[in-house]
């Protein structure tokens, strides 16, 4: 007797032989050559790939900051590719959230301001969306820091208010571009064990674009890129748990306790689950 087939994961946002051409004639760019991706609800998932390969091009076109030139972008099975500008940057403002690599944050803004933009934006109240992203900032630490500007936190600090705002709207999926990448090593796996247990703890998927293995290690599945293809897939095993941060501050006060550190398999090496 044949065992019973697993059911189809389900599928959050996908793309369907996607193509991104930048310019015309002899002097065009094809960034995407026809990407298939499908990411599931609440998954993790790390786009690596040598410098040109795609993998910003694929970010914005996932995120309706582009629209590609050729194929699909599907999000909960509609076509966001096919929507009109003023459309996708409504869906963007409601469903999806993005975190940037530093310098995202409106200097002139306090904390709190800054992580219930999106709310406002929105158009919710100015003090309902206040006290909401105050208890955002709260559960990513930093509670008492609500009125500090940019300029009077650490790089850290920051780019966990740029969380806090990524997710004040409760986003199906969060985007986030080196979101590492202005950092040390050690506040970089701060930002990324917050970043990946906030995530989790709302639901959220999770893309992120990242030159450093060791950020592709916080996520459930690494997608290769090369010239414009995606090259290979690699997923954590089961029951997959990301590194220890460095020290146990790095995690958000009211996180779990981080189980004891299981090794994911290193991006683009033998031994991955390629599929
Ligand atoms: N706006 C643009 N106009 C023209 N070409 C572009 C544009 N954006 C990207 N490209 C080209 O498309 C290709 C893919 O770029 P993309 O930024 O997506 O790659 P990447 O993998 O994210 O690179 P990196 O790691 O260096 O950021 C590159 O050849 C790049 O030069």
């Amino acid at each position: 007797m044949q065992p019973t087939p697993p059911p189809p994961a389900p599928v959050l946002l996908a793309t369907r032989s996607l193509q991104m051409v930048y310019g015309t004639g002899p002097t065009a760019t094809h960034a995407l050559a026809g990407v298939d991706l499908s990411i599931a609800p609440a998954e993790s998932v790390a786009i690596m790939g040598p410098s040109g390969s795609g993998k910003t091009t694929l970010l914005h076109c996932l995120a309706g900051i582009v629209r590609p030139t050729s194929g699909s972008v599907l999000w909960r099975e509609q076509d966001i590719a096919s929507l009109k500008d003023t459309q996708r940057t409504a869906l963007r403002r409601s469903d999806f959230g993005f975190v940037f690599q530093s310098g995202q944050l409106l200097p002139e803004l306090p904390a709190v301001e800054n992580a219930a933009l999106p709310l406002m934006l929105g158009g919710m109240p100015r003090a309902q969306a206040v006290a909401t992203a105050a208890v955002r900032l709260g559960e990513l630490g930093l509670a008492g820091m609500e009125d500090r500007r940019p300029g009077e936190l650490s790089g850290g600090q920051a780019q966990r208010v740029a969380i806090a705002r990524a997710l004040v709207g409760s986003p199906g999926v969060i985007f986030a571009d080196e979101p590492t990448g202005a950092l040390d090593q050690t506040t970089g796996a701060e930002v990324m064990a917050v970043l990946t247990q906030a995530a989790a703890r709302s639901g959220a998927a999770l893309v992120v674009v990242t030159h450093d293995p060791t950020v592709a290690r916080w996520c459930s599945r690494t997608v290769a890129m090369r010239d414009g293809l995606v090259s290979g897939e690699f997923y954590a095993p089961a029951g997959h748990q990301p590194p220890a941060p460095a020290t146990q501050q790095a995690t958000a006060p009211s996180a779990p306790q981080a189980p004891a550190p299981q090794q994911a398999p290193a991006p683009q090496q033998p031994g991955g689950q390629a599929r």
